[in-house]
């Protein structure tokens, strides 16, 4: 019997990051990390629930919660599980595209995306429990033409088609079984960016880095942008903890312009440093390409505020990006997420998806060990971030071993939360913020 989908309810939680400074940047001085949280009920509440959240900083959750409930209301209550899966992409489709009001407010961007992408998640979510695996394994399980079925090519066939799709998954099948008892075994590889937020002092910022380097990073990466001159004392910190062995990598959040990013990452330059995160606007797709052309072999990393299938798609085309940072729930949800990982191995670009964000370490991870068990079949230059605050409130715990992830075990999509975190973290009654 299909599920039915008889409720969709949206709670607006928030943690008061920015007393601590967690997750600072040059650009984001004060965020409080934020989600909005989906919950899908079926069957009148006898059936299983499904789980998603978009991430915010802080204030945009009401917005985001606002467009949750219309979505909710014009796609998903009434619905049958079944249906939605039987064919997701044309589902997907229906979602962002089926009612011109709603995306008109769009299209596929902003509040109205970051919405879809909670909603998408937790019917993601919803499915896998139902199906009893982890969403990692729900993919890896699927054949290459049921997954392209999950994918709306719309807006990229030029570079990409379903059946070349089918053809790529295809021809990594045989290896599938033995890279998923690699990741079970020793998991995937990440890096760390807790020592490096930009509100830390330097005294902690040097403990935290020693401390990684005990507990077995061999990658952190550092924020910069505020100031040049603090950019290279933090650097130089960070060299003398890490070694020259292990990888810095450099975020600047978006701060600067072109040619400032060209000149201040000329300086860092003798950091060493594998990439430069962000160095100017999201969207400016010839400003990352010129500034990499003048600053290699330092690489460049975005996507973590690319919004949509088509931005990657020409970030890819321009030779732009050498790491693609896509963000799980900033893209329309897992859906989305399918057709990015698709076009990046077919461009060789590797997946290294942001987890600076509550909740979306837990969906990355799941990406991540589908992207190398079924479509990569690559670990080169791949790392899953990490960052060490919050995740105490979600159900399964993140088990990360000597710098590498292990696999979600439970089933779903990883970001349900412990009641008791949701009761005193909502905004703005909960008891954290009633004080
Ligand atoms: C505001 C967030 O903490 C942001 O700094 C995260 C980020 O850029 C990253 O993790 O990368
Ligand atoms: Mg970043």
């Amino acid at each position: 019997m299909s599920l039915k989908i008889t409720d969709v309810s949206v709670r607006d939680i928030r943690f008061p990051t920015s007393r601590s400074l967690d997750g600072s940047d040059a650009m984001n001085a004060t965020s409080d990390y934020s989600a909005t949280y989906v919950t899908i009920e079926t069957d009148g509440g006898a059936g299983p629930t499904g789980h998603g959240l978009t991430f915010t900083i802080g204030r945009g959750n009401d917005l985001c919660v606002a467009a949750v409930k219309e979505l909710a209301r014009m796609f998903v209550v009434g619905r049958s599980l079944d249906d939605i899966t039987g064919n997701f992409g044309a589902y997907w489709h229906e979602l962002v595209a089926g009612d011109c009001q709603l995306r008109w407010v769009g299209p596929e961007k902003g509040v109205i995306h970051l919405a879809t992408a909670a909603v998408i998640n937790a019917l993601w979510d919803l499915w896998a429990k139902q199906q009893g695996k982890p969403v990692w394994k729900l993919l890896v399980d699927m054949t290459p033409e049921e997954l392209v079925r999950c994918v709306d090519f719309t807006f990229i066939t030029d570079v990409l088609t379903p059946s070349e799709a089918v053809a790529m998954l295809r021809r990594v099948a045989p290896g599938k079984a033995a890279r998923e008892q690699e990741m079970r075994e020793v998991g995937f590889p990440g890096y760390t960016t807790a020592a490096g937020w930009l509100g830390y002092s330097e005294e902690k910022m040097r403990r935290l880095a020693r401390e990684a380097v005990e507990a077995g990073w061999t990658h952190l990466k550092q924020k910069v942008g505020a100031d040049i001159e603090q950019d290279l004392r933090r650097a130089r910190i960070l060299r003398e903890e890490l070694g020259w062995d292990r990888k810095l990598m450099m975020d600047a959040n978006q701060i600067w312009d072109v040619d400032q990013a060209v000149s201040n990452m000329r300086r860092l330059a003798e950091f060493d440093p594998l990439w430069i995160e962000e160095p100017t606007s999201p969207d400016d797709i010839l400003g990352h390409k010129a500034i990499r052309d003048r600053i290699g072999p330092i690489g460049i990393a975005t996507g973590e505020h690319a919004h949509n299938r088509v931005m990657f798609k020409q970030f890819f085309q321009a030779g732009a990006m050498d790491f693609c940072q896509l963000d799980p729930a900033r893209l329309g949800g897992l859906n989305e997420v399918l057709a990015v990982v698709l076009m990046a191995a077919k461009f060789g670009v590797p997946v290294c998806p942001h987890g600076g964000g509550v909740g979306l370490c837990q969906y990355s991870r799941n990406v991540v060990m589908f992207d190398y068990i079924a479509v990569s079949a690559s670990l080169e230059n791949r790392v899953l971030e990490y960052v060490d605050h919050l995740h105490e409130n979600f159900v399964e715990p993140l088990v990360v071993r000597r710098g590498r992830y292990m696999p979600q075990v439970q089933p779903g999509y990883g970001v349900t939360m412990k009641p008791e975190s949701l009761e005193r973290f909502s905004y703005p009654d909960g008891a954290e913020w009633r004080s």
